[in-house]
């Protein structure tokens, strides 16, 4: 690899209040779901995926979907993206107010059968019907590929497979396309393999990564991705998270730790570190645990020393 580091800004998409709280299995209050987002919203961070409109039976946390939505304060330059796996979650969220929506797909058919209960076929056709509305309604639509790496069920995945789901998504309309470690097994020379088969079907400026952090190789994929030319990464405020359906998995690439990374490259976020690790704090507090960012670790035990 030669190294070039790009210094145009990178935009930071936090998934914590979605995809860190969606595992929990304490029933986190809704007023602090509210205040989190209230907290992150107040951070500079220009996307936060607020809750997600699906089956309450199947991902029973995120059953006050509507009311996290509607409780929320709207900052003005920030973007509330909330998940939609149907139409019924479409419609469910625009009644709520959402004014973007993301789909997930997957490039394991195991995996999307036990994440949305369809095929990879099938859930194309539920994205067709979601973007078509979408697209009259002016409400943009972001997609994920999950598994873009390995899968839980099936192991690894062929990286064109990974490029066929992306670029169909893309084709579709979904305007930024997400690429999913979603089991956090990826290295830098597995996501360099998948991201080099993917940008050759979908634009550069057309993708993010989303990295899970289970073997510790989160923040190094990240980087991969950003020399790749990739200048949007998901993250979650102090690394929450997991899927319900990618058992061990744990959570995504923490905020803080991204955020402190673009700092030392001086790469351009946005992001004040020191209200993120603060939200961070709070919603640690409130699920009885600790952080699993490394640099809030690191500052919050300099504070008291
Ligand atoms: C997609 C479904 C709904 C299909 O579930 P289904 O059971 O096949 O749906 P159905 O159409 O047969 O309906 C069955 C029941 O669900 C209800 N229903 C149907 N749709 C909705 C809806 N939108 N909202 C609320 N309720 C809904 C519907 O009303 C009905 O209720 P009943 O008549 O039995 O009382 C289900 O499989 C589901 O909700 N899955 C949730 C999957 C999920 O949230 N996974 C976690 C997020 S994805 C993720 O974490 C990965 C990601 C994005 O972070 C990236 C990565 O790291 O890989």
């Amino acid at each position: 690899f030669f190294f070039f580091f790009y210094l145009f800004p990178v935009k930071v998409v936090e998934v914590g209040p979605r995809d860190g709280l969606q595992n929990e299995k304490e029933m986190v209050p809704t007023g602090v779901k509210i205040q989190l987002i209230d907290m992150l919203s107040e951070t500079g961070l220009p996307v936060i995926e607020a809750t997600s409109f699906v089956s309450s039976k199947w991902v029973p946390q995120m059953a006050d979907h509507a009311e996290v939505l509607k409780g929320i304060s709207l900052a003005p330059h920030v973007r509330y993206p909330v998940l939609t796996p149907n139409m019924q979650g479409f419609h469910a969220a625009v009644d709520a107010g959402a004014t973007e929506v993301a789909v997930f797909g997957s490039a394991s058919e195991t995996f999307c059968k036990n994440n949305i209960n369809c095929s990879i076929e099938e859930s194309f056709q539920r994205f067709k019907e979601i973007i078509s509305s979408a697209k009259q309604a002016h409400i943009p639509v972001r997609g994920y590929v999950s598994c873009a790496v390995a899968c839980p069920y099936e192991g690894h995945v062929e990286p064109a497979k990974v490029a066929e789901v992306a670029k169909r998504l893309y084709e579709l309309g979904c305007y930024e396309v997400s690429l999913c470690d979603t089991t956090g097994v990826g290295t830098p020379g597995s996501m360099a393999s998948m991201l080099k088969c993917v940008v050759k079907e979908v634009p550069t400026n057309a993708l993010a990564v989303h990295c899970h952090d289970t073997y510790g190789q989160a923040l190094a994929n990240v980087l991969i991705a950003l020399q790749m030319g990739i200048s949007v990464v998901d993250s979650s405020v102090a690394g929450l998270g997991g899927c319900p359906f990618a058992k061990g998995a744990t959570g995504n690439v923490s905020t803080e730790d991204v955020v402190y990374m673009l700092n030392g490259l001086g790469i351009e976020t946005g992001v004040n570190l020191s209200k993120v690790i603060h939200a961070g704090e709070f919603i640690c507090k409130a699920l009885n645990r600790s952080t699993n960012s490394k640099v809030a670790q690191a500052t919050l035990k300099s504070e008291t020393s």
